[in-house]
């Protein structure tokens, strides 16, 4: 099969658009495109039962039959529906709306304003509608020009053409493609939307002068569109980025005090904020990324058609959703590495001769989608911020493709190709560059975000002198790289999170650390911890590290990263922080309740243990006897008591043999534990705790731990219980902020954030003084989809039980991502 002519591609032109409610149950392809989901049909079922008419008198509904029902259409007349469909079988029975307007898709309309064909993906607020010529575009632009739909306007704004499409007529370069004939595109659900002619808009919107007639005076380049701040001096960037976080940074401030009940006082943070312009706590500043160019170590490069429509593999100039779709090079984005520039430019040549098509955002079709370059560095003690790229040593690179409908031997035949195209081209390079495995991932979704289960299939670099060609066949290799951070291996696999930037996330890391007040007797608990980065690199600097991670992946290497460092007192599990996070912490602070049912009889303290922790534990006389002193009772919170166990170091020297044994893990920390806060050495603890699971599915796991460690006394030995959070851009979830606003324990939290915004929501929520009356939430209130993400934290903060907050202590930016305007945010909050 050919590669297909870029001129498949459907000619993104002008997008028009108005919002859905002015038109609430528009039927037309633009509300159900072949990207339908399932349970539209039901949805839309449902619509219509809401605006059933009275037969008698259709017209009772201002919308009956104003629309052209699709399922007519597509199924060449038919419809479930009958004649009681609300939709217009046909143009005949098509009605007038009530502004005066025709269903865009119907051919009166088309009489109107007449076009080629357009284009629009469902929820989009955008669609793309092309012309036959210039003078029709004219004339749309002339008709469309201040129209509105219901009370919201359309607006018009141009696509970026690519240049295969500049000065052609379009009537006689891009010859129909068959699909989406016709039709104007009619969506938005939040009001203005935009009709695209020929060209892209800009993400800022300001800076694109392209025409609507096809000819560009000006776009933006990839350099812009990726680095946006590569024109300043890295100093102003950082200034630049303080400011905005500040700015972001006042907005927990500001509601905050909106959300404060009434009757409730402000809290002492908010009345200080005055003396701080605003800032719920001060912003210590920006810390500097070490390294400032080449410094990513993971490239996500797309594939599809530059603006001079050649298959290119690099960054689109803005997203899909802003109807862009061109692809450029990544030359001269100063955060990319050339060897990550070498493998897009091998991946690109690569495809110039591919019998398999490139991915097709508009139709959702193609081939080969995405080729993503991971970086492992060499340990290094000194930085070379000048030549950063001296030190990768390892490169994964992951190819994306969607295999559906493909011919199985075509796709194997191609695949060998584009092992050896890699391996020669990497051979090729002066000086070669590293290339440590190979790995296609399967994924047929709209955008290339691929679920963490996408298939993933090895593909043989080269087969090893003494593996069998079966074996080599079988992939038996684990794909994975390494890097270092503070002078830890870690090993990463293709789809497991790892900062992008690793010298900073050095920094970050340690200062989270810092922040926390991490001691032998802290547990610390590292949520989202990816492959474990965090938990492990201050696991030296506690007692215990328990990290929870989704992706069962990220866990496995962080068990792989525990045992290649020789960590031992970090337990690692694998579900979603919101389905376990209540658990744990249950488990570990029942553990705590445990030792505060202790006796205290004249400095002496008995411990009773439950039947169930003699069963596990193996402590046999099931007491066991510690005396304290009045000054070590007030040292520990936890029993009243520091424990001091003197007849056990038999017990111990057993457990700690059988430290290979998962079995008897929570037995050494039983042991371990009665040992008194600071008597063992943090690296003794590290050769006798080993307590960790391997990735499950989410859901059995948590099932798991509580019948395999119904309480895990380890818990017992711990006065500090401290939790450094690092969730994705969207923040934690509602219910494991729940979790942590509610445990009275948890005294201590560290927030790192790669989105300040999401941070500010999370921080309403665990900062804001709760009602003396908790509101109920109102699952039924649909309000909250035009809510902002602060709004919608005032409202759940509402319904949060009462519980003492957080207050916000101290903050810190650190720049992850010199040249862009997204840097990370590290909060303390204690309580
Ligand atoms: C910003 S990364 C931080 C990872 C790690 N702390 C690090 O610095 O390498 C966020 C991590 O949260 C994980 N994640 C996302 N949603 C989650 C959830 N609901 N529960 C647990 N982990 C989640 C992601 O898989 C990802 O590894």
């Amino acid at each position: 099969m050919a590669a297909p002519s870029p001129t498949n591609e459907p000619l993104p032109t002008q997008t028009l658009t108005e919002p859905n409610d002015s038109l609430p149950d528009q039927p037309s392809d633009a509300a159900l495109t072949d990207d339908t989901p399932l349970g539209e049909k039901r949805k839309r079922e449902d619509d219509q039962k809401d605006q059933e008419p009275n037969p008698t008198n259709p017209s009772a509904t201002p919308l009956w039959k104003t629309s052209l029902c699709s399922f007519f259409r597509r199924q060449s007349g038919s419809c479930s529906h009958g004649s009681t469909c609300r939709y217009a079988h046909g143009e005949e029975e098509l009605r007038q709306r009530p502004d005066n307007t025709w269903d865009p898709t119907s051919e009166r309309a088309k009489k109107g304003i007449p076009f080629k064909s357009s284009k629009k993906k469902k929820g989009m607020t955008v669609g793309f509608v092309s012309f036959e010529s210039v003078e029709q575009l004219k004339t749309a632009l002339e008709q469309l020009e201040g129209k509105s739909i219901g009370n919201k306007s359309i607006k018009v704004a141009d696509v970026i053409p690519r240049s295969f499409e500049k000065n052609i007529k379009p009537t006689t370069a891009f010859p129909q493609n068959g699909q989406e004939t016709g039709k104007p595109v009619i969506s938005g659900d939040d009001g203005d939307v935009s009709v695209t002619l020929n060209g892209a808009q800009n993400v800022d919107g300001n800076e694109d002068n392209s025409t609507v007639n096809g000819s560009v005076t000006s776009v933006r380049s990839v350099r812009d569109a990726v680095t946006p701040l590569a024109h300043m001096a890295y100093s102003d960037q950082l200034e630049q980025k303080k400011m905005s976080n500040m700015q972001i940074l006042k907005r927990l401030t500001r509601n905050a005090r909106k959300a404060c009940p009434n009757g409730v006082s402000l809290p002492e943070w908010i009345l200080k904020s005055r003396e701080i312009g605003g800032l719920p706590c001060i912003l210590e500043g920006i810390l500097p990324s070490p390294v400032i160019n080449g410094y990513r170590n993971k490239c996500e490069f797309s594939v599809g058609y530059s603006l001079q429509g050649k298959i290119t593999v690099g960054f689109m100039l803005g997203n899909f959703r802003e109807g862009v779709t061109a692809v450029e090079e990544p030359i001269n984005c100063p955060n990319v590495s050339t060897i990550a520039c070498k493998y897009a430019s091998i991946f690109q040549e690569f495809l110039q001769h591919s019998d398999l098509p490139v991915w097709n955002r508009f139709k959702n079709t193609g081939f080969w989608r995405q080729l993503t370059v991971r970086e492992g560095r060499r340990p290094e003690t000194t930085i070379d911020s000048e030549n950063p790229e001296a030190n990768i040593a390892e490169v994964l690179l992951m190819v994306q493709v969607s295999t559906m409908s493909f011919d199985e031997a075509l796709v194997a035949s191609e695949f060998e190709k584009l092992t050896q195209a890699f391996s020669a081209g990497a051979a090729a390079s002066v000086p070669s560059l590293p290339l440590t495995a190979l790995v296609v991932q399967d994924h047929q979704g709209i955008s290339n975000v691929a679920p963490a289960d996408a298939p993933l299939r090895q593909l043989p670099l080269g087969k090893e002198p003494d593996v069998p060609e079966m074996e080599a066949d079988k992939n038996l290799v684990d794909p994975r790289i390494h890097d270092y951070i503070s002078n830890l291996k870690f090993c990463i696999s293709p789809t497991a999170f790892f900062q992008v930037n690793s010298l900073a996330a050095e920094k970050l890391y340690s200062l989270a650390g810092d922040w926390a007040g991490l001691g032998p007797d802290t547990l610390l608990f590292d949520i989202c911890c990816g492959t474990g980065t965090i938990g492990l690199t201050l696991a030296h600097r506690v007692g215990m590290v328990v990290g929870v991670e989704m992706n069962a992946s990220a866990i496995s290497d962080a068990h792989r990263n525990a045992e290649i460092n020789g960590i031992k007192n970090c337990r690692f599990v694998c579900a979603k922080a919101e389905d376990v996070m209540g658990s744990l912490l249950e488990e570990y602070m029942n553990a705590t309740q445990l030792q505060d049912e202790c006796q205290i009889s004249e400095g002496a303290v008995e411990v009773n243990c439950t039947t169930e922790e003699k069963d596990g534990c193996q402590i046999s006389e099931g007491v066991v006897e510690v005396s304290c002193t009045t000054e070590e009772k007030v040292e520990c919170p936890i029993s009243e008591g520091v424990v001091e166990v003197s007849s056990i170091t038999e017990e111990k020297d057993i457990l700690v043999n059988n430290a290979e044994d998962p079995e008897r893990s929570s037995c050494l920390s039983a042991a371990d534990s009665i040992q008194e806060p600071g008597e063992s050495s943090n690296q003794e603890l590290q050769n006798v705790n080993i307590a960790s699971e391997g990735p499950r599915e989410p859901d059995s796991q948590l099932q798991s731990n509580c019948q395999s460690e119904n309480v895990n006394p380890l818990v017992q030995r711990f006065k500090n219980v401290v939790a450094i959070v690092d969730p994705p851009r969207g923040g934690l979830h509602p219910t494991v902020i729940k979790v942590i606003r509610t445990n009275p324990l948890l005294r201590r939290l560290v927030y790192i954030s790669c989105n300040p915004e999401s941070l500010v929501a999370n921080a309403i929520e665990l900062c804001t003084p709760s009602a003396e009356k908790t509101e109920k939430g109102n699952r039924n209130n649909r309000g909250w989809r035009n809510m902002s993400a602060a709004g919608l934290a005032r409202n759940r903060a509402k319904s949060m039980p009462h519980s003492e907050p957080f207050r916000p202590v101290k903050s810190m930016a650190v720049d992850l991502f010199p040249h862009t305007v997204h840097c990370e945010m590290v909060m303390l909050l204690e309580r």
